[in-house]
């Protein structure tokens, strides 16, 4: 039987959950295919949700070491990992059974299980049964990228498998230099396992103003982490009890490890989707090219979410924008309406968090040249006065022009986590410095710093 729907979207995760509930909101025939038994994706049951109860916990393991030194009587615990683990679950079943029972059952989602084919630009086949659309929006996300040509890697794990993960290791390696590498050797460490990150040369924080590539870099070092800069890994070994020996092209070894973490990038998910079906060619790096309105080069057939060939954009709050404006513009009588990827927030959940909006500064003397100014700051926040664990905050201002318009806003911290969307708004309205400076500040906190800034 055929069913046809005015908008299906492929990936029940951030970006297509988001299209087909505002989709559902304009009275429109909705259905969203997902081929995991989990809903809402990567951010939810393998990314930011399971990440960040993570990085709660890392940050009390810190917070009980400073309580001491605020006078508390007490010895710092160890984590139960079981304990946590189960109670991060607990959550994130909470989270899929709203989003089956309130999220989609209520709105008249309906929901495919199955994995998405194409047969032609309308046409899906999920599971032998063919369901037809309007419109077919594509939102499979991306997977860990798995090395293959190092022999042994296949010993290692992926965030996928951190997630799984029943005992805490005592010993472990983590392979990257991004956002999943730094957060994931932040939590280990912090939870009391002997971190050690390998990025083999590669840049850590690329992209990144050089003030936070060094700051977090210094914090992170100071706080226990063994950064490995150079050695290229040549092989992973399993030892006779189990554990991992990685060996270097060097001829030296990292031994007794517990686990290696590779979070060295990810792949989107468009294999098997039939894309050459329907004359969709994805870019060399397998992304797919969409225009300002998400529409890719097939009529009727969009793509939004990590899945998109843009750079720097793979964050959840990026997928539902996009899959939001795309229903506004479809089927709420919106014309034009559509996402700005220009200065997004994002914060990274290391210790101290880092939050960036808007341009580095190298980029912006790439792009504006002599006509950028820095305005940069750095102290000891008040929370660590008396405590021994020093932690730095660093703050950056770049501006451009004879009205000082901010391009980039730069901050790490205790805090900052929770301090940028506010800034991220007067960015986005096209704050100058003049405007901060006549903001009158918040005493005593560290945000202040941003509208004192000399
Ligand atoms: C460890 C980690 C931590 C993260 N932390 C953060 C964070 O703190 N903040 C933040 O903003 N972002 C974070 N991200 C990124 C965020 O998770 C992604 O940007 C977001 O999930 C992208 O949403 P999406 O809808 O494009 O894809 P996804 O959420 O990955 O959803 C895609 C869905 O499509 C399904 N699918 C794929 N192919 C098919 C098919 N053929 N048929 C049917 N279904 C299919 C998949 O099973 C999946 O459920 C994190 C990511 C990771 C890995
Ligand atoms: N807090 C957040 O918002 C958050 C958290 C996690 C992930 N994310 C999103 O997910 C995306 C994917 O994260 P990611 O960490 O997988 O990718 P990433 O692109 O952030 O980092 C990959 C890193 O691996 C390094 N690398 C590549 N090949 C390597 C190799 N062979 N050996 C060692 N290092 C190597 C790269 O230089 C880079 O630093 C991010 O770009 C971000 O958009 C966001």
């Amino acid at each position: 039987m055929n069913q046809h729907y005015d908008v299906i979207a492929i990936g029940a995760g951030s970006g297509g959950l988001s299209v087909v509930e505002k989709a559902a909101a304009y009275g429109k025939k909705a259905a969203v295919v997902e081929m995991n038994d989990d809903l809402g994706g990567t951010c939810v049951n393998r990314g930011c949700v399971p990440k960040k109860v993570m990085w709660y916990a890392a940050e009390l393991a810190h917070a009980q070491v400073h309580a001491r030194d605020y006078g508390f009587d007490l010895t710092p615990g160890k984590v139960d990992w079981t304990k946590l683990v189960m109670k991060r679950e607990n959550l994130i079943d909470g989270i899929n059974d709203w989003y089956r029972d309130d999220f989609l059952a209520k709105a008249g989602i309906d929901l495919i299980y199955g994995q998405a084919r194409f047969l032609d630009a309308h046409t899906l086949e999920v599971r032998g049964e063919r369901y037809t659309a309007d419109h077919i929006v594509i939102a499979t996300g991306s997977r860990p990228l798995v090395f293959k040509d190092i022999p042994g890697a296949e010993l290692g794990i992926t965030s996928d498998g951190f997630f799984e993960l029943e005992e805490q290791p005592q010993k472990v390696a983590v392979v990257g230099g991004g956002y999943i590498a730094l957060e994931l050797a932040g939590v280990l460490n912090a939870l009391g396992s002997d971190t050690h990150l390998l990025h083999q040369g590669f840049p850590v924080l690329i992209g990144f103003d050089a003030m936070i590539q060094q700051g977090l870099r210094k914090q992170m070092e100071a706080d226990g982490i063994t950064f490995h800069d150079n050695d290229k890994i040549a092989s992973i070994e399993k030892q006779n009890n189990g554990q991992l020996t990685v060996h270097y092209q060097s001829g030296e070894t990292l031994e007794n490890l517990d686990q290696l973490i590779w979070a060295i990038g990810r792949v989107p998910n468009t294999d098997d989707l039939g894309l050459n079906t329907i004359g969709l060619q994805p870019a060399k790096n397998g992304l797919i090219d969409v225009n300002e309105y998400q529409e890719t080069s097939v009529a009727g057939v969009y793509a939004i979410g990590d899945i998109i060939n843009k750079r720097g954009v793979q964050l959840t709050p990026v997928a539902i924008a996009a899959g939001r404006r795309l229903s506004d513009r479809l089927f709420g009588g919106m014309q034009g309406r559509k996402v700005d990827y220009n200065l997004i927030p994002t914060v990274m959940f290391t210790h101290p968090p880092i939050g960036t909006i808007g341009l580095s500064e190298e980029a912006a003397r790439e792009q504006y040249g002599d006509e950028v100014k820095v305005y940069q700051t750095d102290f000891n926040s008040m929370y660590y006065s008396f405590v021994k664990h020093k932690v730095k905050t660093y703050m950056k201002l770049i501006v451009v022009g004879k009205d000082e318009k901010i391009v980039g806003c730069h901050a790490m911290g205790k805090g900052v986590d929770e301090m940028m969307q506010g800034f991220a708004v007067a960015l986005k309205m096209g704050a100058t410095k003049q405007d901060f400076d006549d903001t009158i500040a918040i005493h005593p906190v560290s945000a202040e710093e941003m509208v004192t800034m000399k």
